[in-house]
């Protein structure tokens, strides 16, 4: 392995503002995330949490820096580099007309998937996120729980090497919730690496190896949960977060 792939993510000195000069502001920014690992982004409405994700999936382009993905820059190399990673965004990415077995195909075509391997994959991922029976209902009737495990299912279709997912169970309830996470585990433990943000503070604890407490475009602090906890003299994540990044409503 060489000294460039051994990262799943590497952000080096990015700058960026949005257009309007409005939000958040990253200066010089460096993240590196290695392959294998259970990140986790945590912060404050506002933080600039979901910009850094677009950053990192190329939605967004920085104005200097540079982002590279498992040692591939991003953008530049199209297809080749988009098949690498997953993303499970924070709004509903899906047709609502369509069914989750039509809404797979589609998907599945779209990452470059056979007609064989979309199916396989549709097949499988309903039946471990417990869709299988309404594989041909139309997702607008669904509820919140459903719909996040079709966005999810969406984003794993290709099997990609690096998974991003923009707060995946926000709005579910605790039976999805347990789901998704037992799901994300287990891609985990097969070698996907998963970039993830959340305002649910347990899941560090039930998902995370390594932490990032984010603020104002800016990493303020990182770790393993212990680790965090230890070097701040906190008892618990909300404690620390509360420590780090003030009381005071951001929004
Ligand atoms: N397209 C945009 N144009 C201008 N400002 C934006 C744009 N998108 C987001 N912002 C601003 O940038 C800041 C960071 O937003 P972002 O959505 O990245 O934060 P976040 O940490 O994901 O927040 P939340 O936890 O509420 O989802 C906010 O002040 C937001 O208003």
């Amino acid at each position: 392995m060489g000294v460039a792939d051994q990262y799943a993510v590497e952000v080096n000195n990015l700058n960026f503002r949005y257009q309007e000069n409005s939000g958040v502001n990253f200066n010089g920014l460096n993240l590196k995330i290695p392959k294998g690992e259970r990140f986790g982004l945590f912060g404050p409405n506002g933080a600039g949490k979901t910009t850094l994700m677009s950053l990192m999936t190329g939605l967004l382009t920085a104005q200097s820096g540079d982002v590279s993905l498992l040692g591939q820059s991003i953008p530049g190399k199209g297809k080749q580099v988009n098949k690498l990673f997953g993303f499970v965004p924070q709004d509903f990415s899906f047709y609502q007309e369509l069914t989750p077995a039509e809404n797979l195909e589609f998907f599945g075509a779209w990452s470059g998937l056979s007609k064989i391997q979309t199916r396989q994959r549709t097949d499988e991922l309903l039946q471990i996120l417990g869709l299988a029976d309404v594989r041909n209902k139309q997702v607008q009737q669904f509820s919140g729980g459903m719909k996040r495990r079709v966005n999810l299912a969406i984003g794993v279709i290709h099997q990609p090497k690096v998974l991003f997912l923009d707060e995946p169970t926000v709005g579910v309830d605790v039976q999805t919730r347990h789901a998704i996470i037992n799901y994300l585990l287990q891609l985990n433990a097969e070698g996907t690496t998963l970039v993830y943000t959340s305002h649910q503070l347990s899941e560090a604890e039930d998902l995370c190896n390594d932490i990032a407490l984010f603020d104002q475009g800016t990493i303020i602090a990182r770790g393993d949960l212990q680790s965090l906890m230890n070097d701040h003299q906190q008892e618990s994540l909300e404690g620390l977060f509360l420590n780090l990044t003030g009381k005071n409503f951001r929004d």
